[in-house]
């Protein structure tokens, strides 16, 4: 649970990620889902509660601190992109991969490879300012996936993209599920989640109002009342 002055943000959330999947996260403004990514990554802690991470060989590990959690394979992007703008492409991606390594050389490797992933490997040299706010955003699914996440939390990284730099996210968060990282995904864009998840859950009120396979989730009373609205049911309907 984490409390802001007397606002309960988040209680009750349970969140089951599976390897290889794309989990969509939805709910309305101020929900709690930002507030939950940053539990699961430590940038705050539950003021009740523990956030513990069950890992694929079934260990239990109880990071807390950012460093932590990236050490345990959990990576994550911002909602708002904070590349170091006077520093190249490139060199802003091997600052994610020296999480994995001391070795320049494989930094540099991990960063090409991982350039190619988000399509970015043309632009290696470029200073990470004079990006378009797409490669921004990808600049900064790239640095996370320069750690080497086995989860990787995505915070609305289709949140002002123009409709060619939504295909080509959709593509990219398809391209990094296929690499065998599971995704966690908040997105406000309906088409691009329905596209792109495996199974939805919902948050509502700092609460998991509920989960489940996409068409269900988006049929559900709950949800459309929640946040929906009828207007997508009967969009979605036409
Ligand atoms: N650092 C903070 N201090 C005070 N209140 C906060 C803080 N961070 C979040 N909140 C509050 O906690 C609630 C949940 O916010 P959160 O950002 O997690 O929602 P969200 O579902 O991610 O919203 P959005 O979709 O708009 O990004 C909101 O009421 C918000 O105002």
């Amino acid at each position: 649970m984490k409390r802001f002055g007397g606002l309960i943000a988040t209680n009750d959330v349970s969140i089951t990620l599976h390897a290889g999947e794309i989990l969509g996260v939805i709910g309305p403004n101020g929900a709690g889902k930002t507030t939950v990514f940053n539990q699961l990554s430590g940038f705050i802690r539950p003021d009740e509660g523990v956030v513990k991470l069950r890992m694929l060989d079934g260990s239990w590990a109880q990071p807390s601190t950012p460093n932590a959690f990236a050490l345990s394979g959990v990576g994550r992007t911002f909602q708002i992109a904070q590349p170091f703008s006077g520093l190249s492409v490139l060199e802003n991606i091997m600052l994610g991969a020296f999480m994995h390594t001391r070795e320049r050389e494989e930094a540099e490797a991990i960063a090409r490879e991982v350039a190619h992933t988000t399509e970015l490997s043309s632009l290696l040299d470029v200073e990470a300012r004079s990006l378009t706010v797409g490669g921004m955003k990808r600049l900064e699914v790239a640095r996370a996936l320069a750690t080497r996440p086995r989860a990787l939390l995505l915070d609305e990284v289709m949140a002002g993209l123009n409709p060619s730099d939504i295909v080509r996210s959709i593509e990219m968060v398809k391209r990094i599920r296929n690499t065998g990282v599971a995704v966690l995904m908040i997105e406000h864009m309906m088409q691009a989640t329905l596209a792109l998840s495996d199974r939805i859950v919902v948050i509502n009120a700092g609460k998991t109002l509920t989960e489940g396979n996409p068409s269900d989730v988006v049929n559900d009373p709950k949800v459309i009342e929640a946040y929906l609205g009828t207007g997508y049911r009967d969009a979605q309907a036409a």
